[in-house]
């Protein structure tokens, strides 16, 4: 190996070790060396065996380099502007619900133009696993499902079931099949401890009992148990909300969930069941009541709406880049907030009058942006359940107040360890200072300049790392690019539609 290359995956290792938030200690105790050694690696000052790079790459559960059949990785040749226009897919947060919540129906579910994204394959591996028949039928992604009429939970495909987190929103559906099972605990994007006890307090009520050990979820459901008053969830939160609506929507009585979530997937599920023949109070406010049906065995077609996340993203992509480009189809009311507060950056754009998304209710508008001077907002920029920016839309603005003049600041107070992540966008030239774990200081205007990145293990700061690469003068690398296919289907294609220079590869 040359010294350079040696640099070059000492780099990579101090990342992926950085990420995991591991000390050269830590690593080296995990390794049986030295901490002198590790930071021999790290500094590209020591040669490596590939059965060395193989254990780091296992300790840090992140792939360094690999032979085929390993990671993906992206190479980004930056500084092109983009134009044209683009379509946003149906969301990852409501494909995944919907997902889970067609094992409430005895019938068949149809669900059209599903983001073909990695969370949903995993969802479809443990589905398929437990006796699910699950059929694309077209390449448009329309997905026939259809559940057995008994579930092999013994058959789980655990591995693909840890992968995601959204696995957690099978107990809803699942208490209504079966009075004992177990479940892996939930995975995902590493952004620090999420908790799952407010799904437990939400599900109590419905005489769910969930004890965790060694890695699973014991569930037990007590039939002689059923709501006698309104559900009050502890959080805000958007899957607990979601199992909650499901445990209610197969309860035989009306069920009252207070400080529930309105945000965009919830609203799809709430949609889908209105089909199911489940009524819902209150869609679209923090009080929903809930009609349930004790038993579900319909036919049904629902296509889930367009993912603002996803609009938000390929905003971003355009305003870094300085671009004018078309974002059709975006969800406006679930935008609202984050163009309101762009509108006062200096974003100049115009929109379209309102459509409706297939789903027949979800307001969607065209966006056109164009290039324009941005400039720090006077207040500090912060996330919020829904109606608020939403809190996974925050990491664009890191990416976009790095292009903007001025001091901007950004309050990530959801989750433990996801601000972090944004001070990568320093490899490539932006001053982003970590004031605490959850609030960064991003002083603007940055001229990006490529660089070579292990990809931060969570969906969205990956994702604004691979948007300012685009931004970045000269060619950078981003590598082990899981975390953003969970989330998007065909990104780097889809930007290259509009201009932008991604090519996908493996190592040899
Ligand atoms: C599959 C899916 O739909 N995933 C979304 C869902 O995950 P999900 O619903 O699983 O989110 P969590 O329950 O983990 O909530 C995220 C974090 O916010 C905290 N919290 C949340 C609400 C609240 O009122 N107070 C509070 O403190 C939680 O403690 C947690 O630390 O919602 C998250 C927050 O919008 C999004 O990032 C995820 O994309
Ligand atoms: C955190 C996210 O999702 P998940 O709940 O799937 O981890 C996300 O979509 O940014």
């Amino acid at each position: 190996m040359t010294v350079d290359y040696l640099s070059r995956i000492g780099n990579l290792i101090r990342d992926a070790r950085k990420h995991r938030g591991w000390t050269q200690t830590q690593l080296a105790d995990v390794l049986g060396t030295s901490q002198s050694a590790v930071n021999r690696i790290e500094k590209g000052h020591q040669n490596l065996t590939l059965e060395m790079l193989a254990r780091i790459g296992e300790a840090l559960d992140s792939e360094i380099v690999s032979l085929g059949g390993g990671p993906v990785h992206l190479r980004v040749v930056g500084g092109r502007p983009l134009s044209g226009s683009i379509d946003v897919k149906s969301s990852k947060n409501a494909g995944v619900a919907l997902l889970c919540a067609s094992l409430l129906n005895k019938g068949r579910t149809t669900l059209r133009k599903v983001a073909r994204i990695e969370e949903v394959n995993r969802l479809l591996e443990v589905l398929n696993s437990i006796g699910v028949k699950t059929t694309w039928l077209n390449d448009a992604g329309d997905l026939e499902i259809v559940p057995p009429a008994h579930l092999d939970l013994a058959g789980m495909d655990a591995a693909a079931a840890r992968r995601t987190r959204s696995i957690i929103m099978f107990l809803g559906p699942l208490m209504h099949r079966e009075d004992t099972f177990d479940l892996p605990y939930a995975g995902g994007c590493d952004l620090g401890t999420r908790t799952v006890e407010p799904h437990m307090a939400a599900l109590r009520p419905f005489g769910l009992e969930i004890k965790a050990t060694a890695g699973e979820y014991h569930a037990v459901v007590n039939r002689a148990i059923s709501p006698g008053k309104p559900i009050v969830l502890t959080e805000r939160g958007d899957t607990v909300t979601e199992n909650a609506i499901m445990a209610a929507a197969r309860f035989d009585g009306v069920t009252v969930i207070r400080n529930a979530s309105s945000n965009y997937m919830v609203q799809d599920l709430c949609f889908y069941l209105d089909l199911l023949g489940v009524r819902i109070d209150g869609v679209g406010s923090t009080t929903l009541t809930v009609h349930g049906v004790a038993d579900i065995d319909v036919d049904v077609d629902y296509a889930p709406s367009e993912d603002p996340i996803e609009a938000m993203s390929l905003l971003t992509a355009a305003i870094v880049t300085s671009s004018e480009i078309t974002i059709r189809r975006v969800p406006i009311e679930f935008m609202e907030i984050e163009l309101a507060l762009l509108e006062e950056m200096g974003l100049d754009y115009s929109r379209t009058d309102e459509y409706l998304a297939e789903n027949g209710r979800t307001r969607l508008v065209d966006l056109t942006t164009r290039p324009s001077e941005l400039h720090a907002p006077i207040d500090k920029i912060h996330p919020m359940p829904f109606p608020g920016l939403n809190i996974d839309n925050l990491p664009f603005f890191a990416a976009i107040a790095a292009t903007a003049t001025g001091q901007t600041l950004i309050h990530d107070w959801v989750y433990e360890n996801r601000a972090i992540y944004l001070t990568d966008l320093n490899k490539l030239g932006a001053s982003v200072k970590l004031l605490d774990p959850h609030r960064v200081m991003v002083e603007g205007p940055t001229h990006f300049s490529g660089a070579e990145i292990m990809c931060p293990p969570a969906l969205r700061p990956a994702v604004v790392t691979l948007i300012a690469m685009m931004a970045a003068k000269g060619t950078s690398v981003l590598r082990s690019v899981y975390v953003i296919n969970r989330g998007y289907e065909d990104l780097a294609t889809r930007l290259n539609s509009l201009g932008a220079q991604i090519e996908t590869f493996r190592d040899i």
